[in-house]
């Protein structure tokens, strides 16, 4: 059935227009302006409403196989719909790890409601000694990371980049340097730390090995993508690197461009993330690497765990908090609205900047797959966790009022996600 898409402003090749958009099966029939209403078409009004190609999240962590208590494809697919995501890509620190081709994460044929694509792993189990099968997977996945921690041994990184650079793929570094971090670490290293007498994680952990793995990819001439920026010295790092012309990219989430240490009002898991919340200035840091390019990309790290896993404060939870169903109306409500990054870069860096690191273009026009979001740029809606999609439910923005929230997803011209502009109940 065709669905016309009326009076919203569409975004495409890097602008905002004021648009019909008309979907007929799984692809994008016509835009324009006052497009006429096929008959049988069924018309969504995206007054007061953007629409975007479906973002691209290059770093989501979906538990499966091995930790469906968590997450499963199918909510945390859910989930990203409902945040106007289209296509995630899963992280591989579930179990088994997928480090052969057989282990690919079978689940994401049968239970996706957007497009997955999985990351393999550097290490076999992630153990950081011998390589996974990366000439056999590359052309299989996302590229290939140990997330979850550091690869320690500057040999076996060397080594890893060195095929996954013959492959043609990119490595996408969580660059901790885990002996840098003092025993029970659980926060950074700086004024939340003091004010309640927990080990801190110094933001050396995270740039020492930024700077290690930079000197890599020049060795070697892999293209290296950082995980989850969060510190102002990693930043310049990455900023000197790509000024010089080499092959790295970078992350960061929105948790770390809207959150600093010094405001956590409480000891409560759902402030616990690694890399952690940290300081003002490296918060600012990050959001002028947004405008100036040195960030290309924001990628949520959507880390679901249990309640009872996020239950024990800072010492006791586990690291993660979920971010998918959040991260637009955050960064729109939090940035664009005061004037601090532009609604069209706001976009572009979750769909483009993406797109172009996992080397493909999607785009709106006629012909195209209709994968896209309508973002209600006017209703505000408080984050209620307990009504996410998604099994987790740890988030630093609950009880946050937010605007910019998704109406509706298609994936392939199919609706997976839908909620009426204006209405404050599910649709
Ligand atoms: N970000 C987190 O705090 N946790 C991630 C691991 C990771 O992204 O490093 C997880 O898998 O739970
Ligand atoms: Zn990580
Ligand atoms: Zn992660």
């Amino acid at each position: 059935m065709a669905l016309l898409i009326q009076n919203g402003r569409v975004y495409r090749e890097g602008r905002l227009e004021r648009a019909d958009l008309l979907v007929e099966g799984d692809r994008i029939a016509a835009i324009g302006e006052g497009l006429p209403q096929a008959p049988g078409a069924r018309v969504f009004d995206a007054s007061g409403c953007v629409v975007s190609p479906g973002f691209t999240d290059l770093h989501v962590h979906l538990r499966e196989p091995g930790f469906s208590h968590k997450e499963t494809v199918a909510s945390g697919t859910a989930a990203a719909a409902a945040g106007g995501f289209t296509t995630v890509c899963a992280m591989p620190n579930v179990d088994p790890t997928p480090d052969s081709p057989a282990r690919l994460l079978p689940q994401a044929r049968r239970d996706a409601r957007v497009r997955v694509v999985p990351y393999a792993a550097i290490t076999r189990g992630q153990r950081g000694e011998a390589l996974s099968e990366i000439a056999a997977l590359a052309p299989r996945v996302a590229g290939f990371s140990d997330d979850g921690r550091g690869v320690r041994s500057e040999e076996t990184m060397r080594a890893a980049m060195e095929r996954v650079a013959a492959a043609g793929s990119f490595v996408a570094a969580h660059c901790e340097v885990e002996a840098l971090v003092p025993a029970g670490g659980c926060c950074h290293d700086g004024a939340f730390a003091r004010a309640h007498g927990f080990p801190g994680i110094p933001s050396e952990s995270e740039y020492a090995e930024i700077a290690r793995d930079i000197r890599l990819a020049a060795e070697t001439g892999c293209r290296l993508h950082i995980c989850h920026l969060s510190t102002k010295e990693g930043a310049a790092l990455v900023r000197r690197a790509r000024k010089r012309g080499l092959p790295v990219t970078c992350e960061a989430t929105p948790h770390n461009l809207l959150l600093c240490d010094g405001e956590i009002p409480a000891d409560e898991g759902r402030f616990k993330m690694n890399p952690p919340l940290r300081a003002a200035d490296d918060r600012a840091a990050l959001v002028e690497a947004l405008l100036d390019g040195t960030i290309t990309a924001i990628a949520t790290d959507h880390a679901p765990h249990t309640a009872e896993e996020k239950s024990g404060g800072f010492r006791g939870s586990l690291f993660g908090v979920v971010g998918l169903e959040t991260a637009f109306p955050a960064l729109y409500t939090g940035l664009t609205e005061p004037g601090l990054l532009p609604l069209g870069r706001l976009l572009e860096l979750l769909t483009a900047g993406p797109q172009e690191i996992l080397g493909e273009r999607r785009t709106l026009a006629p012909g195209e797959e209709a994968s896209l979001t309508v973002l209600d740029l006017r209703t505000a809606r408080k984050v209620e966790p307990e009504r996410f999609l998604s099994r987790g439910r740890a988030t630093p923005f609950a009880g946050r009022t937010l605007r910019g929230w998704p109406a509706l997803t298609l994936y392939r011209g199919k609706e997976v996600y839908r909620r009426w502009p204006g209405t404050q109940t599910e649709g």
